[in-house]
């Protein structure tokens, strides 16, 4: 079943600006969606025109059958859709326990529980529940950035290069820990300069090429595709993909 569709969607940050263009893409209940590309290719722009941060010029964005073109974010992020964005996604100076009360729409008690069911499914969080933000690793802060989604309990998780900056052995971690989380119920569409590594996670993945999703399939299939792995992943493709893989069964 689709849970979010996206049908020729046209945007970017001025009203006379066209960065993406004509995007499709579609992500299935239990789909783990690697978005991959070059860059300035507008990966990132069309995830914030999906989580309604930009308002899209022109297309249809359906989430749960339901079109949500030109909502505001807060309203998509109520529907089940939330959105990590790659920088300035925690509030460092705040303590772990503080970061994650923000990140809900819940009243007192169901906030409280909520977190600490977070706290049993990440329990760094827990230990560091005291600390400032600012003090956790790069990988760290991108599980709390996670977390803080995760407190709306959505059906959908938007992640912008979840694993940019990070030491390879974070990146992988994060990418083990969104697996976990994929397979707990929770969709993933996430864009990646990690392609070849992103693909190994994912189910399906599409290639955007200036503003439009120029190729789609599974990640196997895109991984191994001669002109993908020129373009985008280099020889080292292959052998790695015999590895893990995500996505609910
Ligand atoms: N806040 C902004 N205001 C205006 N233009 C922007 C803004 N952010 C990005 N752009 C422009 O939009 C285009 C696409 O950027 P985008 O970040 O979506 O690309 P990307 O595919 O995610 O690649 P990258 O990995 O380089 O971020 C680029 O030309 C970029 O300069």
């Amino acid at each position: 079943m689709a849970l979010l569709t996206v049908t020729d969607l046209r945007g970017g940050y001025a009203a006379a600006d066209e960065i993406v263009k004509g995007a499709t893409l579609h992500v299935d209940s239990g789909d783990i969606v690697a978005l991959i590309g070059p860059n300035g290719a507008g990966k990132s722009t069309l995830l914030k025109l999906i989580a309604g941060l930009l308002r899209p010029r022109a297309g249809q964005v359906r989430l749960f059958d339901r079109e949500i073109a030109g909502f505001d974010a807060s309203a998509i992020s109520r529907l089940g859709l939330a959105f990590v964005p790659q920088e300035r996604n925690v509030f460092g100076s705040m303590t772990v326990a503080e970061n994650l009360e923000m990140g809900g729409f819940l009243d007192g008690r169901h906030m409280r529980d909520r977190r600490d069911e977070l706290y049993e499914r990440f329990p760094l969080l827990a230990e560091k529940r005291r600390a400032a933000a600012r003090t956790l690793s790069g990988g760290q802060r991108q599980i709390l950035a996670m977390a803080i989604a995760l407190m709306n309990a959505p059906k959908l998780l938007l992640l912008d290069e979840p694993t940019a900056g990070l030491s390879p052995q974070a990146a992988e971690d994060l990418f083990d820990t969104i697996v976990e989380l994929n397979r707990t119920g929770v969709s993933i569409l996430m864009v990646e300069q990690n392609a070849l590594e992103a693909l190994v996670v994912s189910t399906r993945a599409y290639v955007l090429v200036q503003g439009r999703a120029e190729r789609e399939g599974s990640a196997a299939d895109l991984a191994s595709d001669p002109t993908v792995r020129d373009l985008f992943l280099g020889a080292k493709a292959q052998p790695m993909l015999a590895g893990k893989s995500g996505g609910q069964t």
